[in-house]
């Protein structure tokens, strides 16, 4: 089984009971496919969409990885959907709803592949240090629309009032070295908005966006991605140091800074290098 180091800057979701997207899916480039079990499957067709999903993963998606969502811990199609994810090819599986450490840790004990947890309650972000931390896990994703509805946000609220869950989830992420994905972009046809999501899921530290449209993806790894402006202005920082503090283009630098700046450069390399993603 391969896992990544690289963190997704795409992972595109799709109902895994949707065949065509499916087949879509694996010429689309995006860095991590998520095939739903969970809300976006209506309930008559959970079990089609579960072996749906396994036979997906079996034939793969080309060079991006495969995620399976299974269905909630308080639901009735979780065992079923565990016991189906563990013995199959997908990279990893995703838990929708986790709420505490000790139940993630079960679950990542009886799928024995590595998991990607949403963060989507008040008790989810609570906890999320916790869960970060627990072995097994390979990120976090902030799931918005849940945590919007559970935090109970009238519907004219925007991101800005979930600003302290989503600080919290990068935070937890970057305590525990696992990766942050930001939620979903709801609008299909309004590419400036995504495109400022984003930009500030990128700003407040997040490795990449979750999408549910294939034309999201372009958009979001160009934002997820260093530009091409942000490496020139690292190399050129890289090339101007001489060590200790100085005086830089106006601000002052030092050691961390160049450390900051190879890091990004060495992002780069190793994304446009990775045999995982298309670069
Ligand atoms: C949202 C959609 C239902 C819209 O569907 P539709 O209007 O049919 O899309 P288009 O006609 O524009 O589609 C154009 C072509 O692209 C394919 N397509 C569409 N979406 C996908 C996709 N996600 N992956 C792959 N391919 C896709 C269509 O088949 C068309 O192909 P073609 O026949 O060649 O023209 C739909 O986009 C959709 O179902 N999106 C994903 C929904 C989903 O998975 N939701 C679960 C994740 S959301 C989440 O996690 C929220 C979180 O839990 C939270 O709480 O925040
Ligand atoms: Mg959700």
């Amino acid at each position: 089984m391969t896992t990544a180091r690289l963190a997704p800057r795409t992972a595109l979701f799709l109902p895994a009971s949707n065949p065509r997207a499916i087949e879509k899916a694996r010429g689309l480039g995006a860095d991590l496919v998520i095939l739903d079990l969970e809300d976006a499957v209506k309930q008559a067709d959970k079990v089609s969409a579960r072996v749906a999903a396994v036979e997906a993963v079996g034939q793969g998606f080309a060079a991006s990885l495969s995620a399976i969502r299974i269905n909630a811990i308080d639901t009735a199609e979780h065992g079923e959907d565990v016991a189906a994810i563990a013995g199959s090819s997908a990279n990893f599986a995703v838990l929708p709803k986790a709420e505490s450490a000790e139940e993630v840790a079960q679950v990542a004990r009886a799928l024995g592949k590595p998991l990607l947890v949403m963060i989507e309650t008040p008790r989810g972000v609570l906890g999320a240090a916790e869960i970060a931390a627990v072995p097994g896990l390979a990120g976090l994703i902030i799931g918005t629309n849940d945590l919007a509805a559970s935090l109970r946000l009238p519907p004219s609220s925007g991101r800005a009032q979930m600003g302290v869950s989503l600080q919290s989830v990068v935070l937890a992420a970057r305590a525990a070295g696992v990766w942050a994905l930001d939620g979903v972009f709801n609008k299909l046809d309004d590419p400036q908005g995504l495109a400022a999501e984003c930009r500030e899921g990128r700003a407040l530290g997040y490795d990449g966006k979750s999408l549910i449209h294939p034309n999201q993806i372009a958009i979001a790894g160009q934002a997820f991605g260093p530009s091409e402006a942000e490496l020139a202005e690292a190399r050129a920082l890289v090339a101007a140091a001489t060590g200790g503090a100085e005086r830089y283009d106006g601000r002052m630098i030092e050691a961390m800074h160049v450390d900051q700046a190879r890091a990004l450069l060495d992002r780069a390399m190793d994304y446009a290098g990775s045999d995982d993603f298309l670069a």
